[in-house]
């Protein structure tokens, strides 16, 4: 038998505090109904309903053109820069719509930070990449910004590697230490998610270990939202897993359930490399 909400509310005694919430669901950080997408005439998603948990990793897996980068570019309204590319349905960040015309992009973009697959740094330095982000944002003093700089860098555990180089252009770093730069812009304007579009996939073996590493600690205090055709970082790194399929949500789980024990057929078929 199922629980309702009132069954979780333990009365007050007469004369105390109101009820207390025994067991009270967690609201999603995103919730997902009903999700089209279109790029002109050709339709990406269609009616994707689910949820992302708070403080957790959502993997986003399925074949070539599935629509998991759509996906991920409609949570931040990256498309929103493209004429012909049209979202539906409805989008809860924290219980607010963020796919109304009233939404303020850029308030939106720093809320949900985004890294894509080919490190997209510029051309400038190390800390000039950082700070380049957060004037977008914020004016901040010398100072504040210095500080807020070292934190972004420490937080995407590349302080330690580019201290004594700040001034350094970007480009002298290596593609590990650059995607690792991308994230510390991400994060250096204080994102609540943080959407990575296969972040590993141009990185050599140890650079994709730091990265991985560098997620699980990230999550404490960030939702991430993880594309990637890596079956093995997707169990590695996920604590949820949704499989979609010529954009469609075919299933989503917890990612254990989802590797061991699929639901649907087709899930079954992509993750046993059946196909994809
Ligand atoms: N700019 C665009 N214009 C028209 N159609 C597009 C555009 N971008 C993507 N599509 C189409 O939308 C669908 C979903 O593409 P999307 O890039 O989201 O898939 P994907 O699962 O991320 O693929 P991949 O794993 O190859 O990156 C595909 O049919 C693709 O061809």
């Amino acid at each position: 038998m199922s629980i309702t909400a009132p069954e979780l509310i333990r009365p007050a005694p007469p004369g105390t505090q109101p009820a207390t919430l025994l067991l009270a669901p967690k609201p999603p950080k995103i919730a997902i109904h009903n999700l089209g997408f279109r790029y002109g005439d050709t339709v990406a998603l269609k009616g994707v309903t689910f949820d992302l948990p708070e403080n957790q990793v959502i993997g986003l897996i399925g074949p070539s053109g599935c629509g998991k980068s759509t996906l991920l570019r409609v949570l931040n309204r990256l498309y929103d820069m493209y004429p012909g590319q049209v979202a539906s349905g409805g989008v809860l960040l924290d219980g607010a719509d963020i796919l109304g015309a009233e939404v303020d992009l850029r308030r939106l973009r720093a809320r949900v930070g985004m890294v894509f697959q080919e490190a997209t740094t510029l051309p400038m330095s190390i800390r000039g990449n950082i700070a380049f982000g957060i004037r977008l944002h914020e004016s901040l003093s010398r100072v504040e910004m210095n500080r807020r700089v070292e934190r972004a860098l420490t937080r995407a555990a590349l302080w330690s590697e580019v201290k004594d180089r700040l001034s350094e252009d970007a480009a002298e770093l290596s593609g590990g230490q650059q995607q690792r730069l991308c994230i510390a812009r991400a994060l250096a304007v204080n994102p609540e998610v943080l959407l990575l579009d296969e972040p590993t996939s141009a990185l050599d073996p140890h650079s994709m270990a730091m990265i991985e590493q560098l997620i699980d600690t990230l999550k404490q205090s960030v939702t991430i939202v993880l594309v990637t055709h890596n079956h093995a970082q997707a169990a590695r790194c996920a604590d949820q897993v949704a499989f979609l399929y010529l954009g469609e949500m075919v299933e989503c789980g917890a990612a254990t359930q989802i590797f061991s024990a699929p639901r649907e057929p087709r899930t079954q078929r992509y993750v046993t490399g059946r196909f994809g």
